[in-house]
């Protein structure tokens, strides 16, 4: 992450010292001028770090420091004054500043421990991270798979992780785009620095500039402080840039620049940012079918695709089925405090036999549901959604066309059981193929199902029905 200092100190020789020692750092620095300094818009530059004259702070001090002290940023601030007064120095560490320095001092002397505290913010971010995330990020070494092609990729993926190339991960709904991107993120020589993701379809399109380059503030109504941009973030890490796909024509042609430049402004700023990134961009749709429908911009993709890696769909690895669902059996019954041990046999076979539209998402999903249903220490077919229940069939009659194909469990089960798991597996059936019309749009298919939305989706949670499998499809 860039770090932002802000600086209001009358003294020329010290901020021409600043701007020049800070020029190749990974500090962006924004000048306010002591004489007309506004408290308020100094405390909404968004700063890491403040650095101001003792004269400009306004009175009472105590709370002009608590107010920088409780900014979201936990901010770290020098003072300078002008008197070498050891009583002023006192009252200014009480009041809560972090650093006080005597503006008289030599200025390298100044710029020294100007460094401390910046390496003390590095130090800051780095442990604020690692503590957070960077323990649980996957590394590529966790997607070991027994699928042939699926080892031919993962090679593949090795090769490229030390370079700095832009790379397009491509793939279904939930194959693990994102899960992959991290790894390669925390196997790269950047893992010590942040990961950033954004998705490109939960923005709005008025917002997606702010939200990728930051905005100054006064930038547009409702701007009130400035915001750090996820580039701005990611500084020194990795960007994962998610359904690239859906980002706006305009904005494509902006993020193409900064691809090239790795230098932005920030809405309503006047300097060009620069910042050292890695871009990872995703999506789930067929680009080139976007670029002929001129959707995509085909310079965009070229710049993006350097390296481009397609994930398997789960259907297309069935050998990774059992070890993923073991996986996230143990991830669960940890969650959930759970002494399950296994799966039934049957319980196996139809989740390895299953098609997985929603892909290992999906899968995640279906295995917490019957962790939270199961009553003993095995997950049977009864604990699994109604679509699983396809089990072997028994042939009733004597042949030929009038032959009538049951499943075997029946013959031990009640008749209002049987016509439950009919009525799901009918329902389930009947709303796929609308969901695959309507791309799963929830309003379009309850309509034309003629039942409430609400309704709807209660029965696609019962079915294990996830509609962004269905979006996925268009
Ligand atoms: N190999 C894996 N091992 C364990 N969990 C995984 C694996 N791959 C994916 N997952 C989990 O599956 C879920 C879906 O993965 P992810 O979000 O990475 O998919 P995606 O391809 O980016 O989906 P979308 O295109 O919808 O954004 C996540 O919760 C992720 O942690």
């Amino acid at each position: 992450m860039l770090i932002r200092l802000a600086c209001a100190v009358k003294e020329t020789k010290i901020r021409t010292a600043l701007a020049n020692r800070l020029a190749e750092q990974d500090v962006q620095l924004q000048f306010f001028k002591p004489s007309t300094l506004s408290w308020q818009a100094l405390a909404r530059s968004c700063a890491d770090v403040f650095i101001v004259s003792s004269p400009a702070i306004p009175k009472p001090v105590e709370s002009s420091i608590s107010l920088l002290n409780e900014l979201p940023e936990a901010p770290m601030t020098i003072v300078l004054h002008n008197r070498e007064s050891l009583e002023e120095h006192a009252n200014l560490l009480a009041a809560g500043v972090d650093v006080v320095l005597y503006s008289g001092i030599p200025v390298e002397s100044l710029l020294e421990a100007l460094e401390t505290t910046l390496e003390s913010r590095r130090q800051f971010y780095y442990a604020e991270r690692f503590d957070r995330r960077g323990r649980f990020l996957p590394r590529l070494n966790d997607f070991a798979s027994n699928s042939r092609d699926m080892q031919v990729f993962l090679d593949e993926t090795r090769q490229v992780v030390s370079s700095d190339a832009t790379i397009l991960l491509l793939g279904e709904t939930g194959v693990g785009k994102e899960h992959l991107s991290k790894a390669i993120h925390a196997d790269s020589h950047r893992s010590t620095g942040p990961f950033i993701a954004i998705n490109m379809a939960a923005i709005p399109e008025q917002l997606m500039e702010s939200e990728l380059f930051g905005h100054e503030q006064g930038a547009f109504t409702g701007a009130v402080r400035s915001r750090r941009g996820a580039f701005e973030l990611a500084h020194g890490g990795t960007i994962f840039l998610d359904e690239i796909g859906e980002m706006p024509l305009q904005m494509q042609t902006k993020l193409l620049r900064v691809l090239q430049e790795l230098e932005f402004t920030p809405v309503g700023g006047e300097n060009p940012v620069w910042v050292d990134v890695r871009v990872i961009a995703a999506t789930n749709k067929n680009l080139e079918e976007e670029i002929e429908k001129g959707t995509f911009r085909k310079d965009l993709y070229y710049r993006l695709g350097v390296i481009s890696l397609t994930l398997l769909p789960l259907r297309r690895r069935k050998e990774d089925i059992p070890s993923l669902t073991t996986h996230f059996l143990t991830m669960n019954r940890q969650k959930f405090g759970r002494n399950l041990k296994r799966f039934s046999p049957p319980a196996m076979e139809a989740l390895c036999n299953y098609h997985w539209p929603g892909n290992i998402r999906e899968l995640m999903n279906v295995i917490e549901r019957a962790v939270l249903l199961c009553k003993s220490d095995m997950i049977t077919l009864a604990e699994l959604p109604s679509v699983f229940h396809k089990p072997k069939a028994v042939q009733i009659g004597g042949g030929g066309s009038s032959e009538l194909s049951l499943p075997r469990e029946w013959a031990s089960m009640t008749l209002p059981q049987v016509r439950d798991a009919v009525c799901d597996q009918v329902e389930a059936l009947y709303l796929t193929m609308v969901l695959n019309k309507t791309r799963g749009k929830i309003g379009e298919t309850a309509k034309i199902a003629g039942i409430h939305p609400r309704g709807l989706y209660a029965k696609m949670k019962k079915l294990g029905l996830d509609k962004a499998a269905f979006k996925a499809k268009g």
